[in-house]
């Protein structure tokens, strides 16, 4: 069966620097590679080019046989990316939720999906408030419950997705990913956090 991902020869500059590669990935449906690398190492950048937000300058990445494209609607019903939060000003916790749910086909679901998602990850008592009020570490957990309210993705994207959670969030981050791999989700996972590697992921890649 062809890879959920591969990367051929990626390479990513920025003003005529080279910030990434050339690099070479693969992965298989259920695999989870980590990415490793200290700051400024080019793992956003990695993460930005498979979630189909920019080209790299050289190389070729596929995702689920194509070219990724964030703004095709199939690439978004096979790739969850966790990244950087981005937030709907009116809309609650709920609110968000139900959205990604009902965008991914849950129907009348929907509610029961999101207020089981909502109680897993520790968002019952600020389910109806703004995103915004919220605290860093509850907001990565808000952005986490959308694993649960949507069908497995075929890959996770997930970009330091330990940023802000305390160790028992930490633990939830580490089960999400572990189920979902189960489920056959890949998970690409660009982190500083050697134990969350160790454990959700059997591969690994350095970017140096
Ligand atoms: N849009 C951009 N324009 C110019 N330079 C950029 C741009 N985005 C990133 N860079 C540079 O590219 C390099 C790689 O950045 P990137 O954010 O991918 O690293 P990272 O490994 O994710 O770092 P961190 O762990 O701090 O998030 C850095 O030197 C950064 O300053």
């Amino acid at each position: 069966m062809e890879p959920v991902l591969t990367a051929d020869g990626v390479v990513q500059r920025y003003g005529g620097r080279r910030v990434l590669g050339p690099i070479d990935l693969r992965l298989e449906a259920g695999g989870g590679l980590a990415v490793r690398g200290a700051n400024g190492s080019g793992k956003s950048t990695l993460v930005r080019i498979v979630a189909g937000r920019e080209a790299p300058d050289e190389g070729g990445v596929r995702v689920c046989g194509k070219p990724p494209r964030e703004a095709d609607l199939e690439f978004r019903r096979d790739v969850f990316v966790l990244d950087e939060a981005v937030f709907y000003p009116d809309l609650t916790v709920r609110e968000h939720l139900e959205l990604a749910a009902i965008g991914h086909g849950a129907g009348g679901g929907a509610a029961d999906l999101v207020g089981r998602a909502v109680e897993r990850c520790r968002l019952a008592g600020h389910a109806d408030m703004a995103p915004g009020r919220l605290s860093k570490g509850l907001q990565q957990l808000m952005m986490l419950a959308g694993l649960l309210v949507r069908p497995p993705a075929r890959l996770a994207v997930l970009d330091e997705p330990e940023r802000h959670l305390d160790g028992d969030a930490r633990d939830l981050l580490a089960v999400l990913v572990e189920e979902a791999r189960e489920q056959g989700t890949a998970v690409l996972l660009a982190t500083h956090d050697d134990a969350l590697a160790e454990r959700v992921c059997d591969a690994r890649t350095d970017l140096s």
